[in-house]
Parts: C-alpha cells; sequence; structure tokens
C-alpha cells in the first residue's frame, strides 16, 4: 500500500483518484510515501524519510522548503492554472471595488436600519449617493505585474472591460506569451508600469526577487490616487510602504488576499482571508490535477509540473523501471549504463532530462532489479537518488 500524507482541504474528487487498492489517503500517516497539501507550510517541519514526492494543490511553494528537498530526491509539484480564473474573478471584483464606493455604501445603508420614516429614508439614502460615487474601469490603464497563468487571463480580461493594459514580467516564458492579448504593452520595468496604472495588480510568486517589490521607492515611481491588488502573496508588499501610501492619497485603495497585524489596524485596506483559488472548481481542479501527478510519479516514475525536477515522462515497456537523481554533471548517465552493461542488464527504453543542477532518468530493464543493483546504482557518485518503480 502507497500512503499519501494530507494537510489542508483537499477536494473529495481528488483524493477518489487514488485507487482504494493501492493507495491509503490518510491525514495522519507516519511514514506517506508522499504529502498533498494547499498552504501548510513545511518550513521548520521534520519530513519523515519515507517521503518521495509533495504535491501542492495550487500555485504558490513559498510554503515548502524546496530547495532544501531537491539534494534528498524529493519531487515537488504544483498544479499550474488549475486556481487561475478562480484568482481572475476575485480580481474583477477588487477592480469593481476599488473604483466604486460599495463597501462603506453598504455600510452606510445599514447604518439606516433606525430609520422608520420613509421619507427620511429617501432623502438618506439619496444623500449617499454624492458620498460614495466612483469612476468607470473602462479606459483606465491597469498594469499587471506577473504575466503568467492568473496575468495573462486578467490583461485579457481588462482589454474586454475596456481598459488599456500594461504588462511586466522579466521571465515570461513563451507559452504563457501566447495566451496574451496582442493589445498589451510591455513595460520594461516595474517602475515604468507603475508611472503609467490606475489600477496595479501583483502576479508574481513570493521569491527574493519579487519580495517587498512594492516598497517605498516603488510607490514613489507610481502614480498618485494609484488602486493596488495583492492576490498574489503578502510578502510582496511592505506594509509601512502601503499604510504611508495609504495615508498621503498616493494609494487609493488597497485590496489584498493577507489581512497582517497592521493592516487590519490601520483600517484602510479591504482585505479578504486567502480566499483567491476558494471556489468549489478551482479546489476541485487543484486537486485533481495534484492526485494524478502524485499517482504517475509514484506508480510509474514521471514527473509532470514539478517546480524542482525536469519534466519526464516515459509510456510504460513490458520491463521493469528504474529512476534516479544525479547531478547535472557529464558521465554519470553513462557510469550508471556501464554499470547496467557490466551486469548484462539490457535497457528496453530510458528518458533522460536535466534542469538546472539536476539531472532524473528513467529506465526501463528487461530483468527486475535486485536490491544490491539499487544499492550499487546509488553508490554511483554524483546519484543521490534511486527507485525501483
Ligand atoms: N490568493 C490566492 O489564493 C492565490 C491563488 C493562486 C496563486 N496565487 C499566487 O499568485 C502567484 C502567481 O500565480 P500564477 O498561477 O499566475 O503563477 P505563474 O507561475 O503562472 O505566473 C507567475 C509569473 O510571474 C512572473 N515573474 C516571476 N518573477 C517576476 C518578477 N520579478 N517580476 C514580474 N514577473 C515575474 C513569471 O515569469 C510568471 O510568468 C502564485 O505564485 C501564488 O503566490 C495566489
Ligand atoms: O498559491 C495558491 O494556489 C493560493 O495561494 C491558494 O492557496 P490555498 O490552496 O491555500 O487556498
Amino acid at each position: 500500500m502507497k500512503k499519501i500524507r494530507t494537510y489542508n482541504n483537499i477536494a473529495a474528487v481528488g483524493l477518489a483518484k487514488f485507487p482504494t487498492d493501492r493507495y491509503l489517503v490518510d491525514a495522519s500517516s507516519e511514514t506517506p510515501d508522499a504529502l498533498l497539501l494547499r498552504s501548510h507550510k513545511l518550513h521548520n517541519e521534520e519530513l519523515p524519510s519515507s517521503v518521495l514526492a509533495i504535491a501542492r494543490a495550487g500555485a504558490g511553494v513559498n510554503n515548502i522548503p524546496v530547495s532544501q528537498y531537491t539534494p534528498k530526491g524529493i519531487v515537488v509539484f504544483n498544479t499550474p492554472g488549475a486556481n487561475a480564473n478562480a484568482v481572475k474573478e476575485l480580481v474583477l471584483a477588487s477592480l469593481l471595488l476599488g473604483s466604486r464606493g460599495i463597501t462603506d455604501s453598504m455600510s452606510y445603508v445599514a447604518s439606516l436600519a433606525d430609520e422608520k420614516d420613509a421619507i427620511e429614508l429617501h432623502k438618506k439614502v439619496e444623500a449617499g449617493k454624492k458620498k460614495y460615487g466612483g469612476s468607470e474601469l473602462t479606459g483606465k490603464t491597469l498594469g499587471v505585474v506577473g504575466l503568467g497563468a492568473i496575468g495573462a487571463k486578467i490583461a485579457n480580461l481588462a482589454i474586454d472591460l475596456g481598459m488599456k493594459v500594461i504588462g511586466y514580467d522579466p521571465a515570461l516564458s513563451v507559452e504563457a506569451a501566447w495566451q496574451l492579448s496582442s493589445q498589451v504593452n510591455r513595460a520594461e520595468n516595474l517602475n515604468s508600469l507603475l508611472a503609467r496604472s490606475d489600477y496595479v495588480t501583483l502576479h508574481v510568486p513570493a521569491i527574493k526577487p519579487t519580495i517587498g517589490m512594492m516598497n517605498e521607492e516603488a510607490f514613489s515611481a507610481a502614480k498618485d490616487g494609484m488602486v493596488l491588488i495583492n492576490l498574489a502573496r503578502g510578502e510582496l508588499v511592505e506594509e509601512e510602504a502601503v499604510i504611508n501610501a495609504l495615508d498621503s492619497g498616493k494609494l487609493a485603495a488597497h485590496l489584498s488576499d493577507f489581512p497582517s497585524e497592521g493592516l487590519i489596524a490601520h483600517g484602510k485596506s479591504t482585505l479578504f482571508p486567502h480566499l483567491g483559488a476558494s471556489t468549489v472548481e478551482a479546489e476541485e481542479n487543484c486537486a485533481v490535477m495534484a492526485a494524478k501527478q502524485l499517482i504517475d510519479f509514484l506508480d510509474n516514475g514521471n514527473i509532470i509540473n514539478s517546480v524542482n525536477f525536469p519534466a519526464v515522462s516515459m509510456e510504460r515497456t513490458t520491463g521493469y523501471r528504474l529512476t534516479f537523481a544525479n547531478d547535472n554533471i557529464p558521465k554519470v548517465l553513462g557510469t550508471v549504463l556501464n554499470l547496467l552493461a557490466d551486469l548484462n542488464i539490457n535497457v528496453l527504453d530510458m528518458v533522460n532530462k536535466s534542469r538546472d543542477d539536476i539531472a532524473y532518468t528513467i529506465v526501463d530493464i528487461e530483468q527486475e532489479p535486485t536490491a544490491a543493483l539499487l544499492e550499487k546504482l546509488s553508490s554511483v557518485e554524483h546519484v543521490f537518488h534511486v527507485r525501483s518503480v
């Protein structure tokens, strides 16, 4: 039986993908083959040595110390794009909340609950109009920082709303570029986007170059009265800088999925409780994708949508399958193949791919690998993980 330890609320339709005759899915498994989680933080948590893979049902992996796991051969997966539509729709809501006095006007109406005189109520309702008016999105400029799965969807939606769109993404993938409307203008750098945008929405991962990207310097480059939407990660925005920008009027509004003590106390941001991906559809998409990827890896050694290993897949042949991970340097693959040849073990099929400093190989061989063979392969210099699948 293979064991999957789950954390967080993983959609049942995803959990149901694990065949019950071969998989035990359990939140308290002590020797899991894999972990399946959403935002649960793994930093400072000791992993059982049995863990071969971790699947993040979602996009961001900053809750996982990925670089610590790679040398142990632990493959970390995420589910690119599976919750992008849910986030896109909450950005749309945020654009509207940031352009019209919707929430304040609702509070105003709620405050009229004690007004029992219909004529007085009508007067007060009409007076509210003046206080809570807004402006339209059409014709305004939206700056989209990060044009991946979510950013591209938002950029295209904003074009459909009649907005002008500027995008900034120095690492834009070819695949993401294909998704993007040709009407999206490219900014050379963040400050140039900020200087021209009435609304700015962030859709980048929380990584070294992006953490704190919305700081005092960025706000001073920004257009006065800008609306900032952050449904990506709290770490992207410096709390003090955003508070100062709201107080000075540099920011007309700040909408964020990442409440902090300071922002809540300050009271001028519109804050959601990390709701971006919390739709039935997104939760199901993510759970199903994560489960399928784990099953294919645990059953076949195939790797799809990993954030630390190359994409490697091979149809199963009639033989037995070995996989190994190694430092991406010359001669390691040759040494392993020579070792198999010396033992008269015929290779039926093979695929080898590398990513940055590591390489991963799937080899189908004619005979069943013995424990002694696995040990020999593990002792090849620079091979750091071997598995018979
Ligand atoms: N609030 C939520 O519930 C929620 C849901 C999904 C994703 N997210 C967050 O949103 C992020 C983006 O999600 P996605 O699915 O679009 O991911 P993605 O990987 O498809 O896109 C991220 C994009 O950011 C770009 N990028 C990287 N560094 C950059 C930089 N310095 N400046 C500008 N662009 C940069 C990348 O090139 C990529 O195109 C996730 O990493 C996650 O943190 C939040
Ligand atoms: O990175 C993500 O996919 C989102 O932040 C969603 O996180 P969640 O799955 O915990 O809602």
